[in-house]
This record gives structure tokens, C-alpha cells and sequence, in this order.
């Protein structure tokens, strides 16, 4: 399983920092909406001009104008662009569109999807490279929230996905043996007092995990 730091902070040069300190840890390296929003898209091309060996993921959630939006951002460096799910499949199939011009692929974030399992099938059939099945930090701060049904939902899927919604240490190795393709860790990674400790930790129990 591969890992993937998401970045949640506001400007080019804190990205910068926090990439630098998780890349040896990680596989890839995610722009949030927040930091796009806030620095815009030559976010992107800093991030990976800086590291051109990892996979660079703009969290664009596009929820219209699928093509365009894809393709301004894998025109600025992105490798991969993401798409909500509960956009029309005329949005999903342009941003779909965007990638195979540009060689790269589309993501879609299942972010407020009732039934994640049954839309990400009809998004993979839509061209979408994988699913991310995930709890935004909103949800993940209501009472009553638990992680686990992502983990139901990808399970049930039967297509590739990641899992995104406060992974840490402690529930990391649940998303592998859930058979996700990428577990995303942001917060557990950006707020630590020491972030490359802390990617390397998340590193650290993948393997032990899949060692078990
Ligand atoms: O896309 C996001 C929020 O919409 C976050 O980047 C994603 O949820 C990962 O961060 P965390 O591990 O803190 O949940």
C-alpha cells in the first residue's frame, strides 16, 4: 500500500517545507483544496518542480467545468486531479477527457456520497483511474463518526481505492488489510511537532503491517 501526505496549510512556501521534510516517506505528495484555493495553481508547479519523482495530487474537488478544471492543473504539473463524486458523469467524463490528453488520471473523492460503493463503480466505468473513499475533516468532527465504514465501502467496491478521513498510526493498518491502494494522511502528519518522524512512523507500520 502506498502513502500519501495531504497538505492542508495555506501557502507555496509551507508546502514546500512539509514536502520536503515527508518525501522520503511518502509515495504521494497532495496539494489540498485549501493550499490551491489560497496559493493557486503555481502551488502546483513549485511542488513538483521540488520533487519531480513523487506523484503530485491537486485536491481540485471539481464539482463542474470537469475538463477545464482538470486540465489547467495537469497543465501546471499535477499527476493526478480529483473530482467529487456526487458531480453529474458529464463533469467526471471531462476531467476524464483532460487526463488522457495529458497522459495522467483522475480521482474521484467520494466526499458526501451516500452509497460510496455503488457510484464508485459507475465512476471507474467513467474512466476514473481509482475512488477515494473519504470523511472530510467536518464529518470526521460530527459525533458519531466512525471510520470504519469507509473501510466497508471500499471493501465492497470491488474497484481500486484509497482511504482518506484522519488515518494515524493506530488505524493505518486497518486500511491495508482493507486492501486500499493508498492510505492519505494529512493532520497526522502536518501538525506534528516533528513531520518527518511522523510520515516515517505512518511508513514504519505499513510494512510492520504487512509483514504481520
Ligand atoms: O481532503 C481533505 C479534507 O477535505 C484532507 O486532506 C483529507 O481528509 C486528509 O486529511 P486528514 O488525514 O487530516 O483527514
Amino acid at each position: 500500500m502506498q502513502l500519501q501526505f495531504a497538505m492542508d496549510t495555506l501557502t507555496t512556501e509551507a508546502a514546500l517545507d512539509l514536502a520536503g521534510k515527508a518525501a522520503p516517506y511518502v509515495d504521494v505528495i497532495e496539494l489540498g483544496t485549501p493550499l490551491i484555493k489560497s496559493a493557486g495553481l503555481s502551488a502546483i508547479t513549485a511542488i513538483k518542480e521540488a520533487h519531480p519523482d513523487k506523484v503530485v495530487f491537486a485536491d481540485l474537488k471539481t464539482m463542474d467545468a470537469g475538463e477545464l478544471e482538470a486540465d489547467i492543473a495537469f497543465s501546471a504539473g499535477a499527476d493526478l486531479v480529483t473530482v467529487l463524486g456526487v458531480a453529474g458523469d458529464s463533469t467526471i467524463a471531462g476531467a476524464v477527457k483532460a487526463a488522457e490528453a495529458h497522459g495522467k488520471g483522475i480521482v474521484v473523492d467520494l466526499i458526501g456520497v451516500p452509497d460510496k460503493a455503488a457510484r464508485a463503480k459507475e465512476v471507474v466505468a467513467l474512466g476514473a483511474e481509482f475512488v477515494e473513499m473519504h470523511a472530510g475533516l467536518d464529518e470526521q468532527a460530527e459525533e458519531g463518526f466512525t471510520f470504519e465504514t469507509l473501510l466497508r465501502d471500499g471493501e465492497a467496491s470491488g474497484v481500486p481505492f484509497s482511504v482518506a478521513g484522519g488515518i494515524t498510526t493506530d488505524t493505518i493498518g486497518s486500511v491495508q488489510a482493507s486492501g486500499a491502494r493508498i492510505a492519505v494522511a494529512g493532520s497526522a502528519i502536518y501538525s506534528a511537532d516533528d513531520v518527518a518522524a511522523a510520515a516515517s512512523a505512518l511508513r514504519d507500520a505499513i510494512s510492520e503491517s504487512a509483514s504481520a
